[in-house]
């Protein structure tokens, strides 16, 4: 079945205007169908009714991250090639950054035309506005033209450094609980891309302050599972999700086009249960892991590696508890969760905080979560709330 979608316009219906988006929206659902009213600027309402909603949507974060992902890909190829590795020289990682911010900005902006969003991304261009930045825009450029190249049509837009620029600015909406908003995170684990090791290309719609879409490109996730006790059946490694509201979860090879619907392992005595960590220390507490970890019984070894990376191989069963505990101060953005907690919950997990509250995605760029992020399926959460409590208490009380 087809996306079906009509827009009219709607003269009867009275909205508001807000200050910071234009998309005001009624959504009447009947018998699967959504029926939404929308207006830009200052045009009449216009409505969508769409049989399959957010399909188009979900078709171009696809897109856009799997360019993303190939322009990552070269960069980090090049980057291990060479011996600015070795120097610590961020230069290529930042232009890997920007490169992709621009390139889902720009692709999000074609692929859906008539669409009011806004973008909470990341990066912003002010440094590429200095007179030290030129040689890294003109890089950046490049390099995204060079892969709008690679997508094989025969008439690609050529971007001008101007043009990446104002891509890459595109990003700077603050989000909030009106409207549609894109949360992107252009390279989630910035470290494991240094290392040559994993990272993420995370990308999320928000629908009036809810996650209705995710797409998680992992350049350097087997396709196979990953976790403790299981042997790799293929050293393939690119992975693409992907999540819609009600619709599931699915995986396929970064640039193919056969799909898996996934799902969380249904492990329920935690004695079994394996568990995901960042690989950096410095983003979460390994002690505080490890006591929790203790308190439920689990025997394996935390399976470590970086970005959201975790929440695709959470999503297709790899492993059953991912434990985000980062150390004080640290305030958690929302790209850094939205696209990974969809993955995740469509495939039947569950995402909260460390006091079982669901993540807030309405209230800006930042989440306000109790203590850390916790993550597992149905079966095992009230157990493993109960040893985060614990673990928390015991660790607030030896303060
Ligand atoms: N001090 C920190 N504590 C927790 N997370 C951090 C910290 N610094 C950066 N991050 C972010 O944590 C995420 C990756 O976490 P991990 O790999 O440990 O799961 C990334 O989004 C990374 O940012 P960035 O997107 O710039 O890499
Ligand atoms: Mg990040």
């Amino acid at each position: 079945m087809g996306t079906a979608t009509f827009w009219w316009r709607a003269r009867s219906i009275s909205v508001g205007v807000g200050s910071d988006w234009r998309l005001y929206e009624a959504r009447i659902q009947k018998r699967g169908i959504v029926v939404s009213t929308r207006r830009r600027s200052s045009s009449l309402p216009t409505l969508i009714v769409s049989s399959m909603p957010y399909e188009k949507e979900l078709a171009a974060a696809k897109k856009a991250a799997t360019l993303a992902a190939r322009l990552c890909q070269k960069v980090q190829k090049a980057l291990l090639q060479s011996d600015v590795h070795s120097k610590s020289d961020k230069s290529p990682v930042t232009v890997a950054d920007y490169g992709s911010q621009a390139l889902i900005s720009f692709i999000l902006e074609r692929e859906l035309p008539s669409e009011p969003f806004s973008i909470v991304a990341e990066e912003d261009s002010g440094d590429l506005r200095k007179e030290s930045g030129q040689d890294t825009l003109k890089r950046i450029t490049e390099l995204v033209n060079d892969t709008l190249a690679s997508e094989g049509s025969n008439s690609f837009s050529i971007l001008t450094t101007d043009d990446v620029l104002t891509a890459i600015d595109n990003g700077k909406s603050e989000g909030g609980s009106v409207g549609l908003h894109w949360v992107l995170d252009p390279i989630d684990g910035t470290k494991g891309f240094v290392r040559g090791d994993q990272y993420a290309i995370a990308l999320g719609l928000l629908h009036e302050g809810k996650v209705v879409l995710g797409v998680l490109a992992c350049p350097n996730l087997p396709l196979a599972s990953i976790g403790s006790n299981q042997q790799h059946s293929s050293n393939e490694v690119g992975c693409l999700f992907f999540a819609k509201v009600g619709d599931g979860t699915y995986m396929q090879a970064l640039g193919g086009s056969t799909q898996t619907r996934v799902h969380v392992c249904d492990i329920d005595n935690p004695e079994e249960a394996s568990f995901f960590e960042s690989f950096e220390a410095a983003h979460s507490s390994h002690d505080l892991s490890s006591s929790i970890a203790e308190k439920l019984g689990v025997k394996a070894p935390p399976v470590r590696i970086d970005s959201q990376a975790k929440y695709g191989a959470l999503s297709r069963g790899d492993g059953a508890i991912y434990l985000r505990f980062p150390h004080k101060g640290y305030r958690e953005k929302i790209w850094d969760h939205a696209a990974g907690s969809i993955v995740v919950t469509e495939a039947g997990g569950i995402v909260t905080d460390a006091a079982g509250n669901p993540l807030d995605f309405s209230k800006g760029k930042f989440l306000d979560v109790v203590s850390g992020i916790i993550v597992t399926n149905q079966k095992l959460m009230p157990s493993l709330l109960r040893a985060v409590k614990e673990a928390l208490n015991e660790k607030a009380s030896s303060l």
